[in-house]
């Protein structure tokens, strides 16, 4: 059995997923109202057009999750540690798998840590890497990274979270995978300005393969091995997130480029990521400059010409 934490877009794919490929699914949601239309209508507006299968079973209780089985949390970054707070009692003890991509803003910590720190008798892991929602729901297929520092515990999740559509890989560099979960948002920020702004498609390779090096800067910085960045949580990401319309991250940055406003209700993780990370580099002492600029975007700070003129002024150095 798999549990759910959070009926949004990326948690009801995930479980749609797996309860086509057979598995027994529990998708928990904390409105009671949602889950009352989504067993009514058998749909969820995040996803609209897929069919929740009738084996998944849509739940408001926290109850029906107590148990050994594996926990996916698919609440966004900053929200995981209330998320986790709210339902200790039943969350501990267990293996927790952190669906969200970001650094948490107030303590700069990665999704694996902040359930560390919360539920130290957990197992923390990750699934992440280049995925879309509504492609995964679709039954579309996909390749996505499970890490988790305990090797015989990565194994069973692989086994226990693969779906015909869903290919896992798995790896024990937790740091490095959801390093590059985070970063990438931020440097599809940049992709996305860059391209509204009407920098052009070359503009945005170089900032994606130089965000690339901000990533692997930063990875290494927190421990990361700088192989697990060439991978699907890291340059795979990268290359679905900077390039897709489908990308909430990319939309917002086009948004920026063009002058337009974005809808606040949308979840965009690279936003408060993009603060976590400016302030972690810093005091790391990391050269981060597109991490630098997509901040001083989204605060208004500065104009796209001026942000352009950051980075092309930079001295001339060795790649
Ligand atoms: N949507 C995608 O394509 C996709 C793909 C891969 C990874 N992700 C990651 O998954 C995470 C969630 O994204 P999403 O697309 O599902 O967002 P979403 O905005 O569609 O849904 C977020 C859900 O979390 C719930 N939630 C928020 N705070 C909560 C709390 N304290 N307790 C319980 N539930 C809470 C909300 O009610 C909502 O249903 C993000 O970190 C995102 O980067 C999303
Ligand atoms: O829509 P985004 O920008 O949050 O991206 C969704 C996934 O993380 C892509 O892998």
């Amino acid at each position: 059995m798999t549990g759910v934490i959070g009926a949004g877009a990326f948690g009801t794919a995930l479980a749609v997923s797996l309860a086509l490929g057979g598995r027994k699914v529990v998708l928990w949601a904390r409105d009671a109202e949602a889950v009352a239309r989504m067993n009514d209508t058998r749909e969820n507006p995040r996803l609209p057009g897929v069919t929740l299968p009738e084996s998944l079973v849509v739940t408001d209780d926290i109850g029906s999750l107590s148990g050994d089985f594996p926990l996916l949390l698919a609440v966004p970054m900053q929200k995981l540690r209330d998320a986790i707070r709210a339902h200790a009692a039943v969350l501990d003890n267990r293996p927790l798998v952190a669906c969200c991509k970001g650094i948490e803003l107030s303590t700069g910590l990665g999704p694996s840590e902040v359930i560390a720190e919360e539920l130290p008798a957990a197992t923390p892991a990750l699934l992440t890497g280049p995925s879309f929602a509504a492609d995964i729901a679709r039954g579309l297929p996909t390749a996505l990274t499970l890490a988790c520092a305990h090797g015989p515990c990565a194994e069973e999740l692989q086994q226990a979270l693969s779906a015909p559509n869903l290919r896992l890989y798995r790896t024990e560099d937790v740091t490095g995978a959801e390093t590059g979960g985070a970063m990438k948002n931020v440097i599809a920020i940049a992709c996305g300005a860059a391209i509204g702004a009407g920098y052009g498609e070359s503009a945005r390779a170089a900032v994606m393969t130089r965000g690339y090096a901000e990533m692997v800067r930063l990875a290494v910085s927190r421990g990361a091995h700088e192989n697990t960045l060439a991978g699907l949580s890291g340059f795979g990401d990268l290359a679905l997130t900077c390039t897709s319309e489908q990308s909430r991250n990319y939309r917002f940055g086009r948004a920026i480029g063009e002058g337009q406003s974005f809808d606040p209700s949308v979840t965009v993780e690279g936003a408060a990521t993009a603060h976590a990370v400016q302030e972690a580099s810093r005091k790391r002492g990391v050269d981060m400059p597109i991490t630098e600029v997509v901040v001083a975007l989204i605060d208004g700070k500065v104009d796209m010409e001026t942000a352009l003129g950051m980075l092309l002024s930079r001295p001339l150095k060795e790649e």
